[in-house]
């Protein structure tokens, strides 16, 4: 478990983390959420030790994480996957942490099988992908074979099959109970990975919940209806106190597309049926994470792109 009261991080003048408090509980992969420079890699460094905090306190397992005697046997972190030594194998580079840490040596093979590298074990880390100084941060990670675990941008570089891989991997440790905290500035990473979210910007808390709750809070939510009787059902619809407006693409067979938000699918079937208008479309669309995330944190994004003229 982490927990994280009232953190803060100022830098000179600018507050880069601001009284932020929440809790990553095991046997479950949370999300950690924001967009750049909303100061989620702060917060990691703060809650390893690797930086002290301006006020507030963050711990892992009840204590802070600078009082484990052996770190990486209690917390395994990803942050920074391009930090490694170039020069060495990644054999040395593992075999020298476990060494560190009273970490047998049979675990570097082990984790090196586990993340997909036994076969560029000896070879030199500065001729590796991206893709593959990821998995080696991995298995720096999980070495010590820690209860908790932290990732900062896992997927950086990664091709889809190793994208889908980590996915798998992420969902597996936190099956064994692990408390798993991953984070990204990208909502589609979580979709299918995160089971609760974390959600910061502009270094506060912007949401702590579980991903489906965080889902319903778009207000993108609503029933798209294809019918050739367009007007018939608008007219309808807009009586029952429905909102209805003309969905952009055509439907098949000439029919026109309707956006219905006020009123649930089977509400819209009946009234089409009691007024004798062919539905040759009913779907409820579910609001995408994505959607809820833009909506969200659409005032604390540090850097926006100008319109176009
Ligand atoms: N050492 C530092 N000195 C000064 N400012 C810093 C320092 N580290 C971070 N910041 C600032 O604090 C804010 C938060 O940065 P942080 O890297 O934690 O954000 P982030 O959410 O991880 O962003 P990204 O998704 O871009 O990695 C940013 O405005 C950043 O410029």
């Amino acid at each position: 478990m982490i927990e994280v009261n009232e953190l803060t991080k100022r830098y000179g003048g600018k507050t880069a983390v601001d009284q932020l408090s929440f809790t990553v509980r095991p046997g479950q992969v949370t999300g950690f959420l924001g967009p750049n420079g909303a100061g989620k890699s702060t917060t990691l460094r703060l809650i390893l030790g690797l930086e002290s905090p301006t006020g507030g306190a963050a711990t892992v397992g009840g204590v802070p994480f600078h009082s484990h005697p052996r770190g990486l046997r209690h917390v395994g972190a990803l942050l920074d996957a391009g930090q490694v030594h170039g020069g060495r194998s990644a054999t040395a580079h593992l075999s020298a942490l476990a060494r560190s840490n009273g970490i047998s040596r049979r675990r570097v093979d082990e984790v090196l099988h586990q993340v997909g590298l036994a076969e560029a074990a000896t070879g030199r880390i500065g001729g590796f992908s991206l893709g593959m100084k990821q998995r080696l941060g991995v298995a720096t990670a999980l070495l010590g074979d820690p209860p908790v675990l932290m990732f900062d941008e896992p997927v950086n570089g990664m091709d889809p099959e190793g994208v889908l891989w980590m996915r798998r991997l992420l969902r597996r440790l936190a099956a064994e109970g692990r408390t798993v905290f991953l984070s990204s500035h990208l909502m589609s990473e979580m979709e299918n990975t995160a089971d609760q979210l974390v959600v910061i910007g502009r270094g506060r808390l912007i949401a702590a919940e579980s991903v489906r709750d965080f889902a319903a809070r778009s207000t993108g939510l609503g029933v798209v209806v294809g019918t050739r009787q367009a007007a018939e059902l608008t007219a309808v619809l807009r009586a029952a106190g429905a909102l209805v407006e003309p969905e952009g693409s055509a439907g098949s067979a000439g029919a026109e597309k309707l956006a219905v938000t006020g009123l649930p699918a089977d509400r819209i079937a009946a009234l089409a049926f009691e007024n004798g208008i062919l539905l040759n479309e009913l779907t409820t669309r579910t609001a995408s994470l994505e959607e809820a995330f833009m909506e969200l944190t659409a005032d604390s994004v540090e850097y926006q792109a100008g319109q176009p003229r």
